[in-house]
């Protein structure tokens, strides 16, 4: 290659530097203008200027950004004025308005990402620029166009792009892959907003990777319509959320809502995990009707008449009384909350009409305008009172969750079908803690409930108002500050949202229980219990989903094998399949041995192709004690190299594992989420899912698999975290499909 073109390309890519500086330079000036400007006191002034300051900060904050691999590729095409278009995370013009970057988002872009010699969509040749800091250091040429010259094309794009950032050293953070996406995953990417597109393949095939890149994709080219809605995404765990939450900032999309399945009942963070067996049967539809029926039987017709006294006069009341009045509640089909009011009311008149005849019968004269009396009378009784309530009780979804599981004999009398054993699994005491599995229970409990009052319905249309009059306001401010096509009216409305704490649309839906989001994303979907996609399935209606998993890497005892009966209640047939196929993750030594390892165990994986070989052999250390052997695979294992290694444990061996380790190495040990800033993690298999390391030392593999039915899933998972080295220790014979060398 002639070095003229690499020097062509620097001398291009410094260009585009300048206009980057010369942008923020600008950008800060204004902010400088804006912080200056003299705007009158108002409270609208003020929050106004500070919503354009924002706005600003904004915008420096996303130049900077973008500086590293600000533009990483060109697509050659028909010779003429525009032949050459260059890729970059941001789009960049000329003072002239002539496109000189162009975002990687734009449709232009599709050809970088899709083309091949087969079809080149336009493109004659494409070439990879890579960069260290601002310099370009090296090109690689994808030629199309055998006019242009005759080349062996590869099917992977980019080969040297992308091998020079398979190998790099892991963080603890994932990072974005805008510069080596590849066409499998960019048909993904890109594939249309609506109806429900599920994407399957094995370990390390790019799928949250895809996922996120994806919701980057659809906020950019969709913004009208995802900015007021917003778009949330689903991970398995808080360590996750945590692995993945910087890639979309770094994509340039902030107003996302990241919740794990812990998260999205507002109000509650459950981190404990059920035992297998009572998440399985926490997860199960049955439970929606269990649900039901605990509700219904919170609505109780007393068995005899009741004898009440009301202002000295006692009454009799019917229980076909209270019967009528709940018939009427029934009639509404309101949530139970909701329908009490009906029921009172009911309930009132009937009252007030038997006592009128009462005291006419002994003698009163009661005229139709003395009923209003009557009914505050009744109202305000105390006997009244205990009366409804006892009939229907307000309850919120907290309530009837605990006294479900505290109350052995109401349990039992809902669910005559169940085993004892069955029941006892859900029993416990009323102040333990809600876990991952209850917070579907309890969401669906609040669609069976209902609100008790209103308020919030009002404060949602206030919100709603005001949201309308900020977008004015933005209009108004736009045109005087004389800044229109710098920022929307929208964005500008979210920006006085924040500074007046009325909070971002991220916020206000993450808050909301109601909320409703234009497009979600489901990662490791193939956990969710049927209960738990219930809940997704409330908060989209238009049911624009992506769901990314691999139905092989089930583990959860609620987790689903196959999409279609997971998706059928709640989609029906209309969803698409996508698949991904090459893995670039996990070396081939490695995912060998974890394919074999669960082929032998029946686990029906999703074969993939390893993008690369490894360097090293699987370990595998047989030890009579697992705590030493452990600390020395980790010491063996940096001895070979550094970079981040988690150790992945049964959750029983955990606390002995973090005391030798800890005695080890110190400080640099961290158990759970933590670990993910530590050199060393300590983890379970449910908290490595989706996770990736540079080195993994899998412990007691064979009491990962006789944890629960869905072990040697499981333990597929933990084996197929590492980017560079596996090491397996156990005290007792390593489980079938499992070879490979020791350390010495
Ligand atoms: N096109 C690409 N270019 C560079 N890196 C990529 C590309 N696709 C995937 N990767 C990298 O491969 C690794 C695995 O990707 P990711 O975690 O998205 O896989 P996954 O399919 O979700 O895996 P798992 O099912 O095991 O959780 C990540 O480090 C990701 O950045």
């Amino acid at each position: 290659m002639p070095s003229s073109e690499l020097s062509n390309e620097r001398d291009y890519v410094h260009g585009l530097y300048a206009r980057l500086d010369a942008l923020r330079i600008e950008a800060e000036q204004q902010l400088e203008a804006v912080r200056r400007a003299n705007l009158g006191g108002t409270h609208q002034n003020r929050s106004e200027r500070d919503a354009f300051a924002r706005i600003y900060e904004d915008r420096i904050a996303q130049l900077r950004q973008v500086d590293e691999r600000l533009a990483f590729g060109r697509l050659t095409l028909a010779e003429g004025e525009n032949e050459h278009l260059y890729i970059g995370r941001i789009g960049l013009r000329d003072d002239d308005q002539h496109p000189l970057l162009l975002d990687w988002r734009v449709p232009q872009a599709r050809a970088f990402y899709q083309a091949t010699a087969a079809t080149p969509l336009g493109a004659r040749a494409r070439r990879h620029l890579q960069s260290q800091g601002r310099d370009v250091v090296r090109i690689d040429d994808e030629i199309f166009d055998p006019e242009l010259l005759d080349a062996d094309v590869d099917s992977l794009q980019g080969e040297a792009a992308l091998l020079a950032t398979l190998t790099a050293r892991r963080t603890g953070r994932m990072t974005d892959i805008v510069a080596t996406i590849q066409a499998e995953q960019d048909a993904i990417i890109r594939s249309e907003l609506v109806g429900t597109l599920v994407v399957q393949g094995g370990p390390g095939t790019g799928k949250t990777a895809v996922a996120l890149h994806r919701a980057a994709y659809l906020l950019y080219s969709h913004r009208e319509r995802l900015a007021a809605s917003g778009v949330l995404i689903v991970g398995p765990s808080r360590s996750f959320l945590q692995y993945i939450e910087q890639v979309l900032p770094s994509l340039g999309e902030t107003g996302v809502v990241l919740a794990s399945v812990g998260q999205l009942y507002p109000g509650v963070e459950a981190l404990v995990e059920d035992a297998p067996a009572t998440a399985a049967v926490k997860g199960g539809l049955e439970m929606a009707s269990l649900l039901q029926k605990a509700v219904r039987s919170r609505q109780i017709v007393p068995a005899e008449p009741q004898l009440i006294e009301v202002n000295g006069e006692r009454m009799l009341v019917q229980p076909s009384l209270i019967h009528s009045a709940m018939q009427r509640a029934w009639d509404t089909r309101k949530p139970h909350n909701v329908a009490r009011t009906t029921f009172n009311k009911a309930a009132l008149t009937a009252l007030a009409r038997q006592l009128a005849e009462q005291l006419r019968d002994h003698g009163n004269t009661i005229e139709e305008s003395d009923q209003a009396w009557l009914r505050e009378d009744l109202r305000t009784s105390y006997d009244v009172k205990v009366l409804l309530n006892t009939a229907w009780l307000p309850l919120t979804p907290q309530k009837l969750l605990q006294d479900l599981y505290a109350r052995p004999q109401w349990l039992a009398s809902l669910t005559p079908g169940w085993s004892p054993e069955k029941r006892a699994l859900l029993l416990r005491s009323r102040d333990e803690p809600f876990t991952v599995s209850d917070v579907a229970l309890l969401d669906e409990a609040a669609e069976l409930l209902g609100e008790a009052d209103t308020v919030s319905d009002a404060q949602k249309a206030e919100q709603k108002r005001q949201r309308k009059r900020d977008i004015e306001n933005a209009e108004a401010a736009i045109r005087n500050m004389d800044v229109e096509g710098l920022v929307d009216a929208r964005t500008l409305a979210e920006g006085f949202e924040a500074v007046l704490d009325r909070g971002t649309t991220a916020e206000i839906a993450a808050a909301d229980r109601e909320w409703t989001y234009g497009h979600i994303v489901v990662d490791e979907a193939q956990e969710l219990s049927p209960m738990q996609w219930r809940v997704l399935t409330r908060r989209n209606p238009l049911k624009s989903f992506t769901i990314v998993g691999d139905v092989a890497q089930a583990s959860a005892a609620a987790g689903t094998s196959s999409w279609g009966d997971a998706l059928r209640p709640h989609v029906g047939d209309n969803w698409r399949l996508e698949e991904l196929t090459v893995n670039y993750r996990t070396p081939a030594q490695i995912s060998a041995v974890a394919e074999a390892m669960a082929l032998a165990h029946g686990v029906a994986i999703t074969r993939s192709r390893a993008v690369r070989e490894g360097e090293w052999p699987v370990f595998v250390e047989r030890a009579p004690r697992l705590a030493p052997a452990v600390v020395n695979a980790v010491r063996a294992d940096r001895a070979l190299g550094d970079g981040t290694l988690a150790v992945i444990a049964p959750p029983m061996r955990i606390p002995e594992l973090e005391a030798a380790l800890g005695e080890a190495f110190g400080d640099d040990v961290g158990v759970g989420p933590r670990g993910l800033n530590r050199a060393v993690a300590l983890l379970s298999p449910q908290e490595a899912k989706g996770l990736e390391f540079d080195a993994v030392v899998v412990a007691e593999p064979q009491e990962v698999i006789d944890e629960h039915s869905r072990g040697a899933a499981a333990l597929y998972v933990a084996m197929t975290r590492p980017t560079q080295r596996l090491h397996v220790v156990s005290t007792s014979p390593v489980p079938e499909g499992i070879v490979g060398e020791s350390h010495e």
